[in-house]
């Protein structure tokens, strides 16, 4: 049984078809990525999934869970994950304190439980935060504050904060965007190291190609709301449907 699941699903934003009947299944462990054109519907599908939307039918199905319905922090606390492209980064905390607050958010929903007189989870929170310090490479920098980092670590933040959650299953909205060429190594170094070191499933929103035709096990193409391809790499390169829907369409 698949991971994750859609089955027609679609959102509509009053006469505006944002997504059309889209039917994905992500496996465990896999490494899948979602392209297409600027407003093909990448975005929608990902709120959809992850409880931002509701979507005007269809289905989502994690781990035998049905979300439609479920609040964003239910979702998260099912294990799926997700880093922002824009920032979810407290710029007055420390890069530790950051993680902390979106590790004890992520166990509670919200903050109205006293979560210090749990010390089990205290304790537990203090040990992932440590652990996702170390594999991001970001633990000697654990008490600058967050403002004062370079842009490169502000991202890299950006994804520990969205690991805080213990996801299995992790959304990545265009995590090398504005990234430097020795930036951007890193952080496929890092994807490649949540796969394989944290057994994560991995759902990958990029513009960049290279990167996706690199990594990816999987790659779902949508256009206009639609899926119009889902393959491998080979299958989706020389994909008529894709190589007419970026051609056609504004091109990236
Ligand atoms: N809240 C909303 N209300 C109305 N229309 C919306 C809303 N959100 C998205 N849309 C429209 O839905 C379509 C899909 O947008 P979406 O942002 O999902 O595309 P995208 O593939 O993520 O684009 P990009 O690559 O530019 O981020 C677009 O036509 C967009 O204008």
């Amino acid at each position: 049984m698949a991971l994750l699941e859609t089955n027609d699903l679609t959102k509509e934003f009053g006469g505006l078809t944002a997504l059309n009947g889209v039917e994905i299944a992500v496996q465990e462990g896999e490494l899948v990525s979602l392209i297409g054109p600027n407003g093909a519907g990448k975005s929608t599908l990902i709120n959809t999934i992850t409880g931002r939307l509701t979507p005007t039918r269809g289905t989502v199905t994690y781990a035998g869970n049905d979300l439609v319905g479920m609040e964003p922090f239910e979702i998260a606390q099912l294990g799926v994950g997700r880093t922002f492209q824009t920032a979810s980064i407290l710029p007055e905390l420390s890069v530790r304190e950051n993680v902390q607050v979106a590790a004890f958010a992520a166990e509670h929903g919200s903050f109205r439980i006293n979560f210090l007189s749990r010390r089990d989870s205290f304790d537990e929170v203090q040990e992932l935060t440590d652990d996702i310090l170390a594999t991001i490479g970001l633990g000697e920098k654990a008490g600058m504050e967050a403002a004062s980092l370079p842009y490169g670590d502000k991202r890299r933040l950006e994804v520990a904060i969205g690991l805080a959650t213990d996801p299995d299953l992790l959304f990545m909205d265009e995590p090398t965007a504005g990234m430097s060429p020795t930036e951007t190594e890193m952080t496929v170094d890092l994807i490649e190291n949540l796969l394989s070191e944290w057994g994560m499933t991995i759902f990958l929103v990029e513009h960049d190609m290279d990167i996706v035709f690199d990594i990816s096990d999987r790659i779902f193409t949508l256009h206009q709301g639609e899926l119009i391809a889902k393959g491998t790499p080979d299958e989706i390169r020389d994909h008529p449907a894709v190589r007419e829907a970026y051609l056609g369409g504004e091109g990236e």
